[in-house]
């Protein structure tokens, strides 16, 4: 389903799919999917985090590549022009100016790149025994919103770990966003507690969509992913969730939703932004 120009409908698809260590196989496979989504009428598809490589920081390096030359970003406008879909790439990881980031491409359905967003608040967590990580050994954090239409849909993008920063769904909100996505990567031990939770409460704090879309569960690999793609209504509540396998969730969504929640409590004309500042109090 095709929105119109101010069309506010669409069926987005949520791409949980299985990643390997080959990145041309990975690419392979993401074009697979894209085109399956397609054929089940989607317009939007939504790869997950790093998708074309393991989600490592000693190989983050080897795997990177510049946006828009590199293969995984022609591969990719090449996957939304022939399905002429909209398609959030995921992100991989990009080399830009010598520096690495966490970039997640979007891509129009002429194959046009629309905007790139990189990885704003890089995960950074230390559980002794159950889950070291340090991203910013390898990247640099990106310091821009990237927000753009389809249709009369606003999206905006975050990547996993920036979900737990309310402050960035809310500066999504205050652009107009109607639909966060998030491409996410998160591990076995915070997914089942923090997963769904973080993504409820930035959609029921900013009355809107919003999708976190990981990768299928491989307990071989070095970074072992929750899976468990979600998407949720502007009311908080759970549309579609996959469980850790490789799978496609769809789901026809109406921005129409977005505006009656926001009829209903008006929470963007009662905000106390007098109030808010601490260093004002
Ligand atoms: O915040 C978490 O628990 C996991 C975050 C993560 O896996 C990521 O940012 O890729």
């Amino acid at each position: 389903m095709a929105p119109q120009q101010k069309q506010r409908q669409f069926r987005v698809a949520l791409v949980q799919m299985a990643i390997c260590s080959n990145k041309e196989k990975n690419l392979v496979r993401a074009a697979q999917k894209v085109k399956e989504a397609k054929q089940a009428g989607a317009y939007l598809v939504i790869l997950p985090e790093c998708f074309n490589a393991p989600y490592s920081t000693s190989t983050f390096d080897e795997y990177a590549e510049e946006i828009p030359s590199g293969p995984s970003s022609r591969a990719m406008s090449e996957m939304a022009k022939q399905n002429q879909v909209y398609l959030v790439g995921g992100s991989i990881p990009e080399r830009s100016s010598n520096r690495l980031y966490n970039s997640c491409s979007v891509w129009d359905p002429k194959g046009n790149l629309v905007t790139v967003f990189r990885k704003v608040h890089l995960f950074n967590m230390d559980i002794p025994g159950i889950c070291t990580f340090s991203e910013s050994e390898a990247f640099t954090p990106g310091s821009e919103l990237a927000v753009f239409d389809i249709g009369g849909c606003r999206v905006g993008l975050g990547i996993c770990y920036d979900m737990r920063f309310p402050e960035w769904a809310a500066l999504n909100r205050d652009q107009g966003v109607d639909f966060l996505i998030y491409p996410g990567a998160f591990d076995t031990y915070t997914g089942p507690i923090h997963w769904d939770l973080h993504l409820r409460s930035r959609a029921l704090d900013n009355q809107m969509f919003v999708a976190g879309v990981c990768g299928a569960r491989d307990t071989s690999a070095s970074y072992v992913s929750y899976g468990h793609s979600l998407l949720v209504d502007p009311w908080g509540r759970i549309m579609v969730e996959a469980d850790e396998k490789e799978t496609i969730l769809y789901q026809d969504i109406d921005m129409k939703h977005c505006d009656e929640v926001r009829k209903q409590i008006p929470l963007n004309k009662q905000r106390r932004v007098d109030l808010y500042d601490s260093k004002k109090q």
